[in-house]
């Protein structure tokens, strides 16, 4: 089967009467990739992803997918599913007949799989919809999000409400299916930590636009904990990047995002270290300005 093209999200701008919650944003998911989109609460996440999958109009650019646009284009959007929060089925629908409904709605869906995904979720697909729990209902949505058959999954916080031990067998079940036919998943999330071994490539949604577009290892390697005395850690990382800063102590540690100084001696009094993800959020959305090289 020839690999699908890639979703083109150009120049695209969001406003609700008069608050912008996009602006320009520019970004293309690759097929077969798994993404991480962050953001803080209200930074329009949901809003990107109701964009791309048409649920809503944009205010302004494009979203295309091998040059066709999405808008009410059902030969693409059967092609691309999301997984959000929003309950779209109806109440009194049993989880089996929910399952049965998608198959129609799209392309079809892995039956077996959404089998053996509710037995070891130990979701009973006899159960109406609206006698499902929070966590149920996630974990229904979870299901049709990994069995259904299309080319691109978003999912819009998908762990909402599950329980730690349900959340590892979710993201094992994800990269078990990925494996077996892969596909790309976007991924929105507050457990950053918990996706960052999941996720190829990294995006970062800040003052209405996208501060960070690069894959997770080379986000990584570009954040840094200087630690040392204040003096000396303030004279090493004068002109760099810093994105946040703590005092521990006697000792400053000053957090840097992007590339050291390769001239500049590391005096022996000041130690350097890399940062997890969600540390390396915090700091480059703690900011009114960051300044981001990608
Ligand atoms: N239908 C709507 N009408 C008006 N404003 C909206 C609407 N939907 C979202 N917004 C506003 O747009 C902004 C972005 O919301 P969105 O839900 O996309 O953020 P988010 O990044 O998904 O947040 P969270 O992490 O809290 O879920 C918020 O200020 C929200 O209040």
């Amino acid at each position: 089967m020839a690999k699908p093209k890639p979703i083109k999200i150009n120049q695209v701008s969001k406003d609700f009467a008069k608050q912008q919650v996009l602006n320009n944003i520019d970004l293309t998911i690759e097929p077969e990739t798994i993404y991480g989109l962050l953001g803080r609460n209200g930074a329009g996440k949901s809003t990107l992803f109701n964009i791309i999958t048409n649920r809503i109009p944009l205010s302004g650019g494009e979203v295309t997918i091998g040059g066709q646009t999405v808008t009410d284009n059902d030969d693409v959007l059967n092609r691309i599913y999301l997984m959000s929060e929003a309950n779209l089925y109806p109440s009194r629908m049993r989880v089996k007949e929910i399952f049965k409904l998608t198959t129609q709605l799209y392309r079809g869906m892995d039956m077996r799989l959404a089998q053996t995904l509710a037995e070891q979720f130990e979701l009973n697909t006899d159960t109406r919809f609206n006698k499902l729990s929070t966590g149920s209902r996630s974990i229904m949505k979870l299901i049709i999000a990994l069995a259904v058959d299309v080319d691109y999954v978003f999912l819009d916080e998908p762990t909402l409400g599950l329980d730690a031990n349900h959340r590892r067998l979710f993201y094992n079940a994800l990269l078990d299916s990925y494996a077996k036919r892969p596909r790309s998943f976007v991924i929105s999330t507050h457990l950053i930590e918990e996706v960052s071994n999941l996720i190829e490539r990294v995006w970062v949604l800040q003052n209405h636009q996208i501060i960070v577009d690069d894959t997770t290892e080379n986000v990584l390697n570009k954040g840094f904990a200087i630690t040392g005395p204040a003096a000396d850690v303030e004279a090493y990382t004068a002109g760099l990047n810093v994105i946040g800063h703590e005092a521990l102590g006697n000792l400053r540690v000053q957090y840097v995002y992007g590339e050291l100084d390769g001239d500049r001696p590391i005096p022996d009094t000041i130690s350097t270290s890399h940062i997890d993800l969600q540390r390396l959020f915090i700091y480059l959305t703690n900011q009114e300005v960051v300044t981001v090289e990608n």
